[in-house]
């Protein structure tokens, strides 16, 4: 194992102003404060994040990850995240949803490494989640699971993007794609493979951020 380095610190009002952004319970708050604390303390032998990210983790990722909730609603049960990293957006929801009866947080994360700490801290925090510790391409062939909701941030374009999630979108399924200011450029790229069905939701913590919901996905036949 690599020793542990010295890691910035983090800014203390940085997540008030992220609680006061996406207010969540007193208990997916102390559950998010023990997700933060693994997360350091992995970070400093792995990469999990950008270290420059580390002193507005809070805004930069916890709230950027729980806006979110408002539109993955109350009835969803099972929530797919693709390409989660160190568990952005999908273990933050499952810290949020872990009260929530029969909800399951699908987490694909390749890389082995990432995976185990998913695993971890899953186990730790008693939330209700499985971790697939492969490519999305292959969970998505096997079609094991078929949620209400797909996520996925920092993933990939969205020409790319819309083909990892198309094997999980249902008819009444959605999916949530966290983006950034050229997702005007992508989805008319994408727009030449995909017959896209969309709607644009500004981000609560990013100016040019967009969340990109999709409810309606078809291959062009060329
Ligand atoms: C840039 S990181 C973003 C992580 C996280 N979603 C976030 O917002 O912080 C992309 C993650 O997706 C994983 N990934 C990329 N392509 C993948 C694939 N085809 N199957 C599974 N995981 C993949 C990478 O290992 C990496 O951890």
């Amino acid at each position: 194992m690599k020793p542990a380095r010295a890691l910035p610190a983090i800014d203390p009002a940085d997540r008030a102003a992220a609680l006061a952004l996406t207010p969540v319970s007193c208990e997916t708050a102390a559950r998010l404060d023990r997700f933060v604390a693994l997360l350091l303390e992995r970070q400093a032998v792995m990469n999990l994040m950008a270290a420059s990210t580390i002193p507005t983790l809070w805004t930069r990722h916890v709230a950027d990850s729980l806006q979110l909730l408002p539109l993955i609603g109350d009835e969803a049960r099972t929530i797919v995240d693709l390409g989660s990293g160190g568990g952005f957006p999908g273990l933050v929801l499952a810290c949020a949803l872990a009260d929530r009866p029969g909800a399951v947080v699908h987490l694909v994360e390749s890389t082995r490494k990432k995976a185990a700490f998913l695993q971890d801290a899953a186990t730790a925090l008693a939330l209700p989640v499985r971790v697939h510790s492969e490519r999305i391409e292959d969970f998505g062939r096997r079609r094991a699971v078929i949620p209400d909701i797909v996520t996925a941030r920092a993933l990939a374009p969205l020409p790319v993007l819309l083909g990892y999630v198309y094997p999980f979108l249902t008819k009444r399924g959605r999916a949530l794609l966290a983006k950034g200011q050229d997702v005007e450029a992508e989805l008319s790229e994408a727009s030449k493979s995909w017959k896209i069905k969309a709607d644009l939701v500004p981000s609560k913590t990013s100016p040019e951020g967009r969340i990109v919901v999709v409810h309606g996905l078809e291959a062009r036949t060329r």
